[in-house]
């Protein structure tokens, strides 16, 4: 049998810790038909009598990182997220006192703020992320003709109800539940082409144009009953197109930033959309959706790709 007790070397353990790190937790809290949202990336850190595990591989003092993932949504749905520094010290208190062999808890949570996205449809279940989108433009002259492309990237933006992913194509690798009520997020970039394209022609107002189009987005973004990220992405893009006679042609890109309804079931709690549910909000893999949006008899001329724009 292997011998796994401490070796017999002039080598000693120094500081350790462990836990699961960037559990992404979104919680809605719904008061009628506005919505609240908290959105965490809460980091645990773990420390104690944990010698045994390094030296010979015993596990018996070691609360599973998977434990500390589950107790995060848990308490999410059980005690709901007041603040970030509320929900660290409830976590931290815990972890410490009801596991005798660990002795500190460090808790570090980083804070997503959000903004209500004002509008004139009905209930309050829209946002954007706080903090400044990256507006671009690419301008391209060839001594006769102007092409001027603008748009924005990093625009991130939340539907905590109105939105529903079913009726869809199946075969023997769909897995998919079908969705009546689920969050839509994503990041918006866009691109948005004018027609301006002759000096003898007067120039459009550009920073008026661009305040206009990103309002459209946004509103039309709020105000749309949404059957799939597809939909939502052509009604942006029309809404644009309807309203900004100077925009001939607009492109999206739209990574779907999936939140999935975490399984509370094994710790006897119920998470349903209905009364506010806690979230899992993955990074990776996206759907990504993308599709150009014309003025009729207008030409494509938006790269596919906007990432070589
Ligand atoms: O809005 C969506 N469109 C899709 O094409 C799709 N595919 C998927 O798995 N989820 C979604 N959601």
């Amino acid at each position: 049998m292997a011998d796994n007790s401490r070796p017999a070397r002039p080598v000693i353990l120094g500081q350790n810790q462990y836990g699961k790190a960037e559990n992404r937790v979104v919680k809605i809290t719904r008061d009628g038909a506005t919505h609240h949202i908290k959105d965490l990336n809460v980091s645990v850190s773990l420390s104690g009598d944990m010698d045994e595990v390094h030296y010979s591989g015993s596990n018996a003092n070691v609360l599973p990182t998977d434990t500390t993932k589950n107790t995060v949504y848990a308490f999410a749905k059980e005690h709901g997220i007041e603040s970030a520094e509320q929900f660290g010290i409830h976590l931290a208190r815990h972890f410490v006192t009801s596991q005798e062999p660990i002795h500190q808890a460090r808790i570090r949570i980083e804070e997503y703020a959000w903004e209500r996205i004002e509008h004139s449809g009905k209930g309050a279940h829209s946002f954007v992320r706080q903090g400044q989108e990256t507006r671009l433009t690419q301008i391209t002259y060839d001594g006769a003709t102007w092409e001027v492309v603008s748009g924005l990237k990093d625009l991130v933006v939340m539907n905590s109800t109105d939105s529903e992913f079913w009726g869809y194509a199946k075969d023997k690798y769909t897995t998919l539940k079908e969705a009546h009520d689920r969050i839509l997020a994503t990041e918006v970039s866009g691109r948005w082409r004018f027609g301006w394209s002759d000096d003898a022609d007067p120039m459009p107002d550009w920073e008026e144009s661009y305040a206009q189009t990103k309002r459209h987005l946004l509103q039309a973004f709020a105000e749309t009953y949404s059957l799939s990220l597809q939909q939502t992405l052509y009604a942006m893009g029309a809404r644009i197109i309807d309203h900004r006679g100077e925009l001939d042609e607009v492109r999206f890109s739209l990574p779907n930033k999936h939140h999935f309804l975490v399984d509370l079931e094994p710790f006897g709690l119920k998470n349903d959309t209905a009364d506010g549910a806690v979230y899992f909000a993955a990074d990776r893999p996206y759907g990504l959706i993308e599709a150009t949006v014309l003025r009729d008899g207008r030409e494509a001329r938006i790269p596919v790709d906007l990432t070589n724009l």
